[in-house]
């Protein structure tokens, strides 16, 4: 498939966590203008697990943040969980994130100040509930962070932070998590055991994963595998997949994106 499906078809379907539809985004005005979504439509199902490719400076990074209402588009709709972004205030916003949305980024994933424990009890705290301490400590060991719950982020590596992060979205139960390279910076161990995690929130909790990433072994994972070029979706690969398939379509899509 080669550029966008016409507008209007992924809204109609009722059974999706996220839906773009015609997201436009750019940076930057007049001749330093950049297009980095070029009208942008899909729909990321329920209880499924997606995977977003393509070269860098695709739009991956943007199409995640604006899909998880970071950044708002400069044209066409995100809906998450049937509510659209564009016509709710930054408060309202702000607590559609925290409620229902998890984020797996690197760049900024937990709160530097607070120990493993209280950035699993954030989300929750926020909303005004009372996360069961046994809960929090039963997510932190579910990622095999049992002994790490008093750290806080600087005192623990790069992977035991993904791995915090998805024991967050293990007791907040978002309806969609957003996963930027989680496994970019990690060992091939630790990679699968954070893809194992972001799997079982899909397998056994039914939500909903969008995961970037430039590695075909993590994308094969996924159920899907979206792959953008230039701004605009230029293919998609259905489940089952395989590593060395999405790599040959990766590298041809880096040659000839139409
Ligand atoms: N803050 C910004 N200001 C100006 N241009 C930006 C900004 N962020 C991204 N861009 C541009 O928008 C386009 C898409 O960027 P984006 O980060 O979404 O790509 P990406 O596919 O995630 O890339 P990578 O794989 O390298 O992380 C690129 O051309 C990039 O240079």
């Amino acid at each position: 498939m080669c550029g966008p499906p016409p507008r209007g078809i992924v809204s109609a379907m009722t059974t999706q966590t996220v839906v773009l539809d015609g997201v436009r985004a750019e940076y930057g005005a007049g001749a330093r203008r950049v297009v980095a979504l070029d009208g942008v439509s899909i729909g990321f199902a329920a209880g499924t697990f997606a995977a977003v490719m393509g070269p860098s400076g695709s739009g991956k990074s943007t199409l995640l943040h604006c899909a998880a209402g970071l950044d708002r588009p400069a044209a066409g709709s995100v809906a998450i969980d049937g509510v659209t972004l564009g016509g709710l205030g930054e408060d309202a916003l702000t607590r559609l994130r925290r409620d229902r949305i998890g984020f797996v980024f690197q760049a900024f994933n937990l709160v530097s100040a607070l120990t493993a424990e209280q950035n699993v009890a954030l989300p929750l705290r926020l909303a005004g509930r009372r996360p069961a301490a046994a809960d929090v400590a039963g997510a932190l060991a579910a990622v095999g962070l049992g002994d790490r719950l008093r750290h806080r982020p600087s005192e623990l590596s790069g992977g035991e932070q993904q791995r915090v992060a998805i024991a967050r979205a293990l007791v907040s139960r978002p309806a969609v998590v957003f996963a930027d390279e989680p496994t970019g910076a990690l060992d091939s161990v630790t990679s699968r055991h954070v893809l194992d995690l972001l799997r079982a929130l899909v397998d056994e909790h039914g939500q909903t994963v969008v995961m970037v990433t430039h590695d075909p072994v993590a994308a094969a994972r996924a159920d899907r595998v979206v792959f953008l070029a230039d701004g605009r979706i230029a293919a998609e690969l259905p489940g089952p997949l395989a590593a060395d398939a999405i790599a040959a379509r990766a590298a041809h899509l880096e040659t000839a994106p139409c």
